[in-house]
């Protein structure tokens, strides 16, 4: 359902804010050479910064020298196209598959991540694309699934449902009742509840894979007001998203990853369509500029309305909604 967008070739991006930061300087404001920390959300020290990660499968070179920083109370979009090393890279975050060289550093201090339960132990939340909610059970118990409250032998069912709708009562999370089995809800719902559920471990960090693939305008809407919320609590938040819109509306900043390495790092409020998929593509004359700019020449009857970027759409267009990156 994603497009291929593999040009070859290099660009140079107008709207980049460069490397997320040289080594060693995991405290630096917004972590980027181009932020407006005064004005930006998720300013202060990093929470998350990776430095020169690298990670081969076989003969694959997945990553090579990633850095990436992620702010408290920030969102920050992990984009790319297909095999830039966006999975593996939330892989060596989430400890399921640790990098080859680089270093992690959580809260100031360099940390490993060999395995999940390290990187739930720092605060890392995770989720994945294939959900993995029990469609059997009911909202309370797949949020408390492995972690059941008990009174003695017994599971605290009173207590797991006034905790379960305290907090989807919080998040604005809106499901019928948090006593109907998941199998019953939206593809929305049961990825809001997907969410929620890693927010229990109290986490400080939720890397979200993916979780608008596949949903309709009504309930992708009800998945970026929950990344807001999330945001607004003042967690870290890594989302891959193939799609633009998606990452234009709910992101802070947009890193790109191309052929395993950073391909810039973007301020949502001041980059174009078009200097993201010059990144990621690697070209701004591909068949997908070509194609967009065509496009909004059509809608501006001129060429000249889309902007000063080749007749590229400006950022936050709403005409192409659901288009993927
Ligand atoms: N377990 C593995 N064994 C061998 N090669 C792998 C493995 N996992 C990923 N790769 C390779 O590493 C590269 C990066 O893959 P990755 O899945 O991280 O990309 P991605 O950006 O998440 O792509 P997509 O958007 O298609 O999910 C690709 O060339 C892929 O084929």
């Amino acid at each position: 359902m994603t497009d291929t967008l593999g040009t070859p070739g290099d660009s140079g991006e107008p709207g980049k804010l460069g490397k997320p930061g040289s080594a060693g300087d995991a405290g630096t404001p917004r972590g980027t050479s181009g932020g407006n920390p005064g004005e930006a959300r998720g300013a202060g020290a990093p929470v998350l910064s990776l430095r020169g990660v690298s990670k081969r499968y076989g003969a694959v070179q997945a990553l090579s020298d990633v850095d990436l920083d992620v702010h408290p109370g920030e969102v920050v979009a992990l984009v790319g196209d297909n095999g830039a090393g966006k999975s593996t890279l939330i892989k060596v975050i989430a400890g399921v598959g640790p990098p080859d060289g680089g270093r992690i550093t959580w809260e100031g201090r360099q940390v490993a991540i060999p395995r999940p339960h390290e990187a739930q132990s720092l605060g890392i939340a995770t989720v994945y694309q294939d959900l993995a909610l029990c469609d059997n059970l009911d909202v309370v118990a797949n949020l408390f699934l492995g972690r059941e409250l008990r009174r003695g032998l017994l599971l605290d069912e009173v207590g797991m449902e006034k905790q379960a709708t305290e907090l989807l009562t919080t998040l604005s999370v809106k499901i019928p009742s948090v006593r109907i089995p998941v199998a019953s809800l939206s593809g929305g719902q049961r990825q809001t509840v997907a969410i929620s559920r890693s927010l229990l471990g109290e986490p400080k960090v939720v890397m979200l894979d993916e979780p608008t693939a596949a949903l309709g305008v009504e309930q992708t809407a009800q998945v970026l007001d929950l990344i807001e919320r999330l945001r607004e609590r003042g967690l870290g938040v890594i989302l891959i998203s193939h799609n633009m819109d998606d990452v234009l509306a709910v992101a802070d900043r947009i890193a790109v990853l191309r052929l395993g390495r950073n391909n810039g790092v973007f301020d949502v409020r001041t980059v174009t369509r078009e200097e993201l998929l010059a990144a990621i593509t690697g070209a701004t004359d591909n068949a997908v500029s070509r194609r967009q700019a065509r496009k909004s020449g059509e809608q501006g009857g001129g060429g000249q309305d889309g902007g000063e970027q080749g007749g590229g759409e400006q950022s936050g267009g709403a005409q192409d909604r659901g288009e993927q990156l």
